[in-house]
């Protein structure tokens, strides 16, 4: 058991020997508990230096080992159910030195890549789509007669979303040849929450206790986890237990578990005798998440991802300005001042407790928060029916998860016109998580919504300020905020409702006007500066402020929007509609995402590459004034 992370890296005879899984299989499978001590090790190593997911990969340390040594990868299939847990998957198949450029630009991504490796057959990101993916594997196998196996690894977490088990159905349903892999930790980021994960105790609960009752009191040892919680959930389901025919033997597969998915001597052999088996099986397997470094078992949560661990400085930092809050804080603090003043008010999150910033929340109004599990489509439709019944749902969301529920908003909530109110986190470029997270489209995708109200917030207090007054709009609104912090504004504790679709003229100056809508408003204050230009803070993509952009188009030539969002369809492209149907002609520049999917890295750098940097919005502008369409305009003013 560790209890540091190494900071210098370790020595890895075995794992040294290992470029490929075929080396993996030419090792004895009496010295995979070796090579798994040392694969541990080096993952704590490489994590700690240049942070990243953390908790998930160390679970599943040996099961990595045991599939790679049964399946001929990367002809067998193995799909990694949202991937972040893939980090001993890539050590192990070639990745093993480039793992400390893991998340940096033009480094490892970090989750499975297509484009990275033959090993990752399917780039994940968002969960629940492993067993889709393996089936569709699978059954592309048979109808080309390649003798090849699947499997899919799917987490607890994972499982709680309706999409995994629109695959099991189907799965079952062509008695395809694959294998799932439940890899059951308790844990998503977050407790696992939900009926499911209770059942899944109870089979555990009442296999182990079938053993017991057998006389098999070596399982209890062997399985992971510390014997006293152990005891307490066995006490839990002790009295009357059947072992229950699992809900996946009903659906047709071939169910076996659940195992410690820790131990390699059990693990290897089940997994082989189960490689060969015709049509769908499952394998229920019980893992620690974090295992193997104490303090990461012990606090599961916390160490779902962690920060890279900077060697003690050699003189003391220099003290610089003390960050602004983290938006998700922000908007767990208004969601806290606003619940106390208004008993409607219900919070929703589809397992993203932390990220989103509802702990405290969920503490002070525990019988007012929900977390419905990864169920991002059930969240939204859950809302609608509170929202029917007089409630005021505030639903936490993602901006790259809400993707997931689009019908939901669009059929169940906007079309309703019902009372539910958006906290969109993480909208806008995430930095490290790559392009399956980025925010990159809700100003696009929420638009075109008839009834809806979409606000971009250009900081904390506008934040605040804009989810009081979405709040006490009577429909479905929208807040989008991006990941981490501010540029520090004075947060004012009063809320106010601010007037619907009313901009801000930050700054008058001639010739060009910039709309900005949302946090980018620094980058065009900055800009404008430099141009004497006017700087508008739009605050609202839907409704516009039409007659402020009216006003500015008739005094200015060019008009520039400015956006952390796809151009495509963006709230540039809004003020272009609205500017074509006014007849205005001026020319207009808009900056914003380009249409391509930005991959991950800095998130300052990758905002610099797009050309969204102060710097990128001065230079854009200025080119867009060479035109000749323009030339002639700035000269006369
Ligand atoms: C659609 C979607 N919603 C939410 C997330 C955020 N998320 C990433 S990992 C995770 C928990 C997954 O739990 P589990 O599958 O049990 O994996 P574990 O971390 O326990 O290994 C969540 C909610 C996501 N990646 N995709
Ligand atoms: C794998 C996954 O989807 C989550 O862990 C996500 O990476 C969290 O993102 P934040 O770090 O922005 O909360
Ligand atoms: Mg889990």
């Amino acid at each position: 058991m560790f209890k540091e992370i190494p900071l210098q890296r370790p020595n890895t005879p075995l794992l040294d020997r290992i470029t490929a899984p075929a080396d993996l299989r030419g090792q004895s499978e009496e010295s995979l508990s070796a090579l798994a001590k040392e694969l541990r090790e080096y993952l704590l190593y490489t994590v700690g230096r240049t942070g990243g997911h953390f908790g998930a990969g160390l679970g599943v340390v040996e099961l990595t080992l045991a599939l790679h040594y049964v399946y001929n990868t990367p002809e067998d299939r193995l799909v990694w159910d949202v991937g972040h847990q893939c980090y001993p998957h890539k050590i192990i198949t070639g990745r093993r030195e480039q793992m400390h450029t893991m998340r940096m630009a033009d480094g490892l991504a970090g989750f499975p890549k297509r484009a990275e490796s033959d090993y990752d057959t399917f780039g994940v990101g968002h969960s629940s789509t492993s067993i889709s993916a393996a089936l569709g594997m699978a059954l592309a196998a048979r109808q080309k007669g390649e003798d090849r196996r699947t499997v899919a690894v799917i987490g607890d977490g994972a499982m709680t979303a309706g999409m995994a088990f629109e695959a099991i159905n189907h799965a079952a349903h062509c008695r395809a040849n694959m294998l799932v892999v439940l890899n059951d930790n308790q844990m998503s980021i977050s407790k696992n929450e939900g009926g499911l994960n209770t059942y899944f105790s109870k089979i555990w609960a009442s296999k182990v206790y079938n053993n017991i009752r057998d006389g098999g009191k070596e399982i209890l040892a062997k399985l992971p986890g510390n014997p006293k919680e152990l005891v307490g959930r066995l006490e839990e389901y002790m009295k009357g237990m059947v072992a229950p025919a699992t809900l996946f033997e009903e659906l047709g597969f071939n169910y076996i578990g659940p195992i410690d998915g820790h131990d390699l001597d059990v693990l290897v052999p089940t997994i082989r005798n189960m490689r060969d088996l015709e049509g769908p099986q499952l394998l229920h397997i019980i893992t620690r998440k974090g295992k193997g470094f104490e303090p990461a078992e012990k606090d599961p949560i916390g160490y779902h991802a962690i920060t890279k661990i900077e060697p003690k400085p050699a003189q003391p930092k220099p003290v610089t300005k003390p960050k602004g809050p983290k938006y998700q804080k922000v908007f767990g603090d208004w969601l806290c001042d606003t619940a106390a003043i208004d008993q409607r008010l219900v919070g929703i999150t589809p397992a993203m407790c932390e990220g989103s910033g509802m702990v405290e929340f969920s503490e002070r109004f525990a019988d007012r928060y929900y977390d419905v599990a990864i169920a991002e489509q059930h969240a939204l439709t859950l809302a609608a029916g509170m929202a029917c019944e007089g409630l005021k749902p505030v639903v936490a969301i993602y901006s790259t998860f809400l993707q997931r529920g689009y019908d939901q908003l669009i059929h169940d909530i906007a079309l309703q016109n019902l009372d539910v109110t958006f906290g969109i986190d993480r909208a806008g470029l995430v930095g490290e998580d790559g392009p399956t997270h980025a925010g990159a489209f809700d100003l696009s995708y929420l638009r075109c919504i008839p009834n809806m109200l979409i606000m971009a917030p250009s900081d904390e207090n506008e934040t605040r300020q804009l989810l009081y007054t979405g709040f006490c709009f009577n429909g479905p609104a929208a807040i989008r905020y991006p990941r981490g912090t501010g540029p520090g504004a004075l947060i004012e504790r009063e809320m106010r409702e601010l007037p619907i679709g009313k901009g801000v003229l930050k700054r008058e100056g001639k010739s060009v006007a910039i709309l900005s809508f949302g946090t980018l408003l620094p980058a065009a204050l900055e800009a404008a500066e430099k141009l004497d230009a006017s700087v508008a803070d739009m605050r609202f993509v839907k409704p516009l402020d039409e007659e402020l952009i009216l006003r500015l188009a008739d005094s200015h030539d060019l008009i520039v929007t400015l956006e952390e969002n796809a151009i495509a369809g963006g709230a540039g492209s809004a003020a272009n509609e609205f500017l074509h149907a006014t007849s205005r002609n001026n020319p207009v520049l808009n900056l914003g995402l380009p249409d391509e999917f930005t991959d991950h890295g800095n998130h300052t750098e990758m905002l610099a590459s797009c050309g969204l940097s102060s710097e990128g919005v001065y230079s854009a502008i200025c080119e867009r004034l060479q035109q000749s369409d323009l030339k002639a305009a700035v000269h006369k003013s």
